[in-house]
């Protein structure tokens, strides 16, 4: 089992605690995680990839239970075995695209040779040696997926992949989530409000405050 997540509970006013329905996912296997604005969804995603201590419950990670690791061995783990993709891209703008990518590979302690392969799979690997600055809003955002599939993670997290693109790209996008995904055997969890994901993984549950 690659991610696993029972009897969670969480709250940020001790008033108003919530629960999260229990995960659990398989080597390749999908799920969406649907809900409307404010409904828990990006907490949700930060207790699965270890960024957030849930009251109560278990998060595990192909066997491992993240919230037994303490500081640096959460990092580490979550850097070798969970890529994440956050709502706002979280790349460095002055740094180049493969820079971003070898700080990714730094902050595992893995060293891949997967950068170039993972740019040109996303299609920007003519982009490789150009600032984060100065790409586009769409580029930007592919590179902030390489950079979460870079080491291979055994789990990849997506938050709002779709919210700020046309339907066009916002496709695109799910579809590249998905392929890298099954290429690699990952698990994949896409939380949105997005009504167009809905149709593309079936696996899916609502979440709601
Ligand atoms: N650090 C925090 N302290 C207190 N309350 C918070 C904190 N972060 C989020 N909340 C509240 O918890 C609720 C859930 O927030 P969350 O960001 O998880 O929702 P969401 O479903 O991801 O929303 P959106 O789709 O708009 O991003 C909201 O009411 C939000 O205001």
């Amino acid at each position: 089992m690659i991610l696993k997540a029972e009897n969670i509970s969480f709250y940020y006013d001790a008033n108003q605690p919530f629960q999260i329905p229990d995960i659990r996912l398989d080597r390749g296997q999908q799920l969406l995680i649907l809900g409307r604005s404010g409904s828990g969804k990006t907490t949700i995603l930060h207790i699965l990839a270890g960024l957030l201590q849930p009251k109560a419950g278990e998060v595990s990670i192909d066997g491992t239970s993240l919230y037994t690791l303490k500081g640096t061995q959460l990092d580490k783990f979550r850097g070798k075995n969970i890529g994440i993709i956050f709502q706002k891209p979280h790349i460095l703008a002055p740094l180049t695209v493969e820079e971003n990518l070898m700080l990714a590979n730094y902050f595992a302690g893995k060293k891949t040779d997967r950068i170039t392969s993972v740019l040109q799979e996303l299609g920007i690997g003519h982009k490789k040696k150009s600032l984060v600055n100065n790409l586009s809003e769409g580029e930007a955002q592919r590179v902030s997926i390489a950079r979460a599939l870079v080491n291979e993670p055994k789990l990849i997290l997506a938050d709002e992949p779709t919210a700020s693109l046309d339907d066009q790209n916002a496709e695109a996008v799910v579809k590249l989530l998905k392929d890298q995904a099954e290429k690699h055997q990952a698990a994949l969890v896409i939380v949105t409000h997005d009504q167009r994901v809905k149709n593309h993984i079936s696996n899916q549950i609502t979440v709601g405050i």
